[in-house]
């Protein structure tokens, strides 16, 4: 539904986005992560139609972004990072406008929205906190109740009420099957929402996520400790996939129907210590652009 395919923007001396690659399939939900100036809004921007490619293409629903944004967006929802509404207008003249400009004439999807996250609409726009701001456009972006979302970092300047709220949006657009690309910072709302992830560093993607690894659902890794390396030199030999991460500690990957077969396996150990070490998304990310270091397959 939304292809991206070796797509390059370079903005000269390391900056832009140098050949990204990622498709999302009809009703998937893909997380894009990544740490400032990584290259999510550049990315995103050709998706909106905004800039040229340098090199590679952008299509949404079989149509390019850059020759055919018009038909492009009687698809998309898009919530842009930093919104910038005309200060001159109430919220309510705002929502007419933009209801007028975009044709839509039933408001049964902007009503429940609105009441959703409990906009007040009325005021001026120029009276309105960051936040009110924020909701607005967020009704207003997605009023059409369109297939498909793009949204960059979205919950930036909510509230954390609102932010359960939004996360609960897009929960219940999920199911009823948007395609939705999420840009964001925030672990749970990533963590709630989405099928795959994508990790962006300096406009490379370097890592990609499966949702069924955040979940531990294929498999899991157990930490055993021992006293001495005899101990330790034995469990070695009983299991395929383990490493050393510390002086007497053995990390094993398990699958998850051979759980119980581990288990029984330990029974005939000298193990004083057993801890699972979950995925933990937010430290995984953490790590990653903290140090140079090249991650390995999850
Ligand atoms: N029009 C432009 N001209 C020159 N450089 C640009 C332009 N737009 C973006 N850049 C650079 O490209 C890189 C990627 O920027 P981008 O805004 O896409 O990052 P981002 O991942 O969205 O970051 P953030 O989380 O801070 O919004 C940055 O180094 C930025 O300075």
């Amino acid at each position: 539904m939304l292809k991206v395919e070796h797509l390059t923007k370079d903005f000269g001396h390391g900056r832009g986005i140098f050949d990204v690659n990622f498709e999302i399939n009809k009703g998937e939900v893909l997380g894009f992560l990544g740490p400032n100036g990584a290259g999510k809004s550049t990315t995103i921007r050709h998706l909106m139609g905004f800039t040229k490619p340098g090199q590679g293409k952008v299509e949404i629903n079989g149509f390019d972004c850059t020759n055919k944004p018009q038909e492009v967006m009687k698809y998309v929802g898009y919530l842009p990072g930093e919104v910038a509404l005309p200060d001159d207008m109430t919220g309510g003249q705002f929502i007419k406008m933009m209801k007028a400009m975009r044709h839509i004439k039933d408001d049964r999807y902007l009503n429940h929205l609105i009441e959703l996250f409990d906009l007040d609409y009325q005021g001026s726009m120029k009276k309105m906190s960051l936040g009110e701001k924020r909701k607005l456009a967020v009704v207003v972006a997605f009023m059409a109740d369109p297939e498909i979302l793009i949204l960059d970092e979205p919950t930036s300047g909510l509230d954390p009420v609102m932010q359960e709220k939004f996360i609960e949006f897009m929960v219940e657009e999920k199911r009823r099957g948007k395609t939705i690309l999420l840009s964001s910072h925030i672990f749970p709302e990533v963590e709630a929402t989405c099928d795959r992830i994508n990790i962006i560093k300096e406009g490379r993607i370097v890592a990609e996520v499966d949702a069924a690894d955040l979940k531990n659902e294929r498999q899991k890794n157990f930490q055993l400790g021992f006293t001495n390396p005899s101990n330790l030199a034995q469990a070695m030999s009983v299991f395929d996939n383990k490493k050393i991460v510390q002086p007497l500690v053995l990390e094993v990957t398990v699958a998850k129907e051979r759980i119980s077969d581990f288990f029984k396996q330990l029974a005939d150990l000298k193990v004083i210590a057993i801890n699972e070490r979950r995925f933990n998304l937010e430290k995984y990310f953490l790590d990653f652009y903290r140090s140079d270091k090249v991650f390995e397959e999850i």
